[in-house]
């Protein structure tokens, strides 16, 4: 028998919206604390596409979580403080995946101004086509 929730809108929990916003920067890196011979230990850059994604159970104005406009300031962030950079130079940290996700996700959580309800989901980093890393708030 089908455990799906039955479609009677009566009886259907509310839910929750969902929007991502996706930006790219090009940037350097070189990672520390690997073994001899890592290609990683290397200087060497990506295109790193940035994803961030933000979730509230209601709408504002005409029917948005945010207007996507409201991200334009994180992308500002990107172009001035990542892009064509040595990200060693840019966060205090290791500049894997993992680590860029937590400090981008950091500032957004420290600069966007979000309507009430609307909260920062996820921060996703791609290094490259295959591989990806985030950072997520835990919700309890
Ligand atoms: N968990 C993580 N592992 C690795 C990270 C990282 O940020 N988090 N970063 C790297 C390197 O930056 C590397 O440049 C990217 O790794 P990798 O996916 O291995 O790159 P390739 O494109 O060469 O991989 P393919 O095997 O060709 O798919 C390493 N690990
Ligand atoms: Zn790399």
């Amino acid at each position: 028998m089908s455990q799906l929730a039955p479609a009677s809108s009566a009886s259907v929990e509310p839910g929750t919206y969902r929007i991502c916003k996706t930006y790219t920067f090009e940037g350097a890196h070189q990672l520390g604390g690997l073994s001899e011979g890592h290609k990683c230990g290397r200087l060497h850059g990506h295109g790193y596409t940035v994803e961030v994604m933000l979730a509230s159970r209601r709408l504002t104005g005409p029917g948005f979580v945010v207007d996507f406009a409201e991200l334009d300031l994180l992308k500002r962030h990107l172009d001035s403080g990542f892009d064509h950079r040595l990200l060693n130079d840019v966060v205090d940290v290791e500049p894997t995946s993992e680590n860029l996700a937590r400090a981008l996700f950091d500032w957004c959580a420290a600069h966007l101004d979000l309507p009430d309800g609307t909260f920062i989901e996820a921060v996703r980093v791609r290094e490259t086509a295959t591989s990806w890393a985030e950072y997520r708030q835990d919700i309890h």
